[in-house]
């Protein structure tokens, strides 16, 4: 038997949409694979009651299916599903760093990212990969049609989740179809600023390059609470704060010092809104962890 640890992620960073991704420290799905003539799936955890475990309808059976490495899949799930935290996803990469070994493919992490993202597809109809690509190679991913880029960053944030979900599928359906040129040049000089902020390790170029006025406003609206959270985090010391992925989580970036009060602050204006909710205080961390027996 083979486990591997798969982390939460959070994507689109408000500039980045279906392009920026992070791996966060926490929380994360445990995935644990054996051989076996068919594919089954077995799911327990957080949410678990929401997720099928038939192969056809389970992220982790597409990846299954594409790696053609029928096993029995346990999932211990950490992250929730429809958290906008990668939750599809991290089983997804789980599943394929894993089968990837117990059936010794030979593939390389960035191999396996199109075949993390066809699990995607099985939730929200399209294989984006911007969740898969962080949670198999950690921090900072960038995903365009040449390709996928990845960096190591170490970035303090605040992955704060009301007791509300979002699916993806639903959250797509706000995305404007067009913008403005003007919003669309807003929008690249966040995203670049950003970037650099990441190869610098800087909380307040991240911060301050999160800002998008194309997707996230309309995204906003599906989140109860979310203007009164975004404020409340920026007074408490939050450098940037966005919807994280589809939501309803809601990431905030900040220097080390101000975390505690950010992650306070949050969930105080969730509360205020009628919405309970927790924060996970982490950083951007590192990509899925294969454990082989016999290993710690
Ligand atoms: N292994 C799995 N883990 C979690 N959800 C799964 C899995 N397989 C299928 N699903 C389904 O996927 C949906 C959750 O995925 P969705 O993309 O909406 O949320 P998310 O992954 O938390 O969000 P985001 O991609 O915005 O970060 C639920 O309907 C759930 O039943
Ligand atoms: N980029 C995707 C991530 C969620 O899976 C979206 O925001 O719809």
């Amino acid at each position: 038997m083979l486990t591997v640890r798969a982390p939460a992620t959070s994507a689109n960073l408000g500039s980045g949409f279906d392009v920026f991704g992070v791996a966060l420290g926490a929380p994360a799905d445990v995935v644990r694979v054996e051989r076996a003539p068919e594919t089954t799936i077995t799911v327990t955890g957080v949410g678990s009651q929401y997720i099928p475990e038939d192969p056809a309808k389970n992220t982790v059976g597409a990846v299954a299916e594409a790696l053609d490495a029928p096993a029995h899949i346990r999932i211990d799930k950490g992250v929730r599903p429809s958290s906008g935290l990668g939750s599809s996803a991290a089983s997804a990469a789980g599943a394929a760093l894993a089968l990837n070994e117990l059936y010794d493919r030979g593939l390389s992490r960035a191999d396996l990212v199109p075949i993390a993202a066809e699990g995607e597809a099985v939730v929200s109809g399209e294989a984006h990969a911007d969740n898969v690509a962080p949670s198999l190679l950690g921090g900072f991913t960038v995903v365009a049609d040449g390709g996928v880029t990845q960096v190591d960053a170490s970035i303090p944030v605040v992955a704060c989740l009301p007791e509300t979900t979002v699916s993806t599928r639903d959250a797509r359906g706000v995305v404007p179809d067009s913008a403005s040129l003007e919003s669309v040049v807003d929008t690249v000089g966040n995203a670049a600023t950003l970037t650099v902020g990441m190869t610098r390790n800087d909380p307040v170029l991240v911060g301050r390059g999160m800002d998008d006025e194309i997707v996230t406003p309309e995204r906003a609206k599906l989140i109860r609470g979310y203007e009164d959270v975004r404020e409340a985090a920026l007074e408490a010391g939050a450098t940037g704060v966005t919807v994280s992925g589809a939501g309803p989580g809601v990431l905030a970036v900040c220097r080390r010092a101000s975390q505690r009060a950010v992650a306070a602050a949050m969930i105080d204006a969730f509360d205020s809104a009628g919405v309970d909710s927790r924060a996970y205080q982490t950083t951007v961390g590192e990509g899925a962890r294969l454990y082989r027996p016999g290993s710690d």
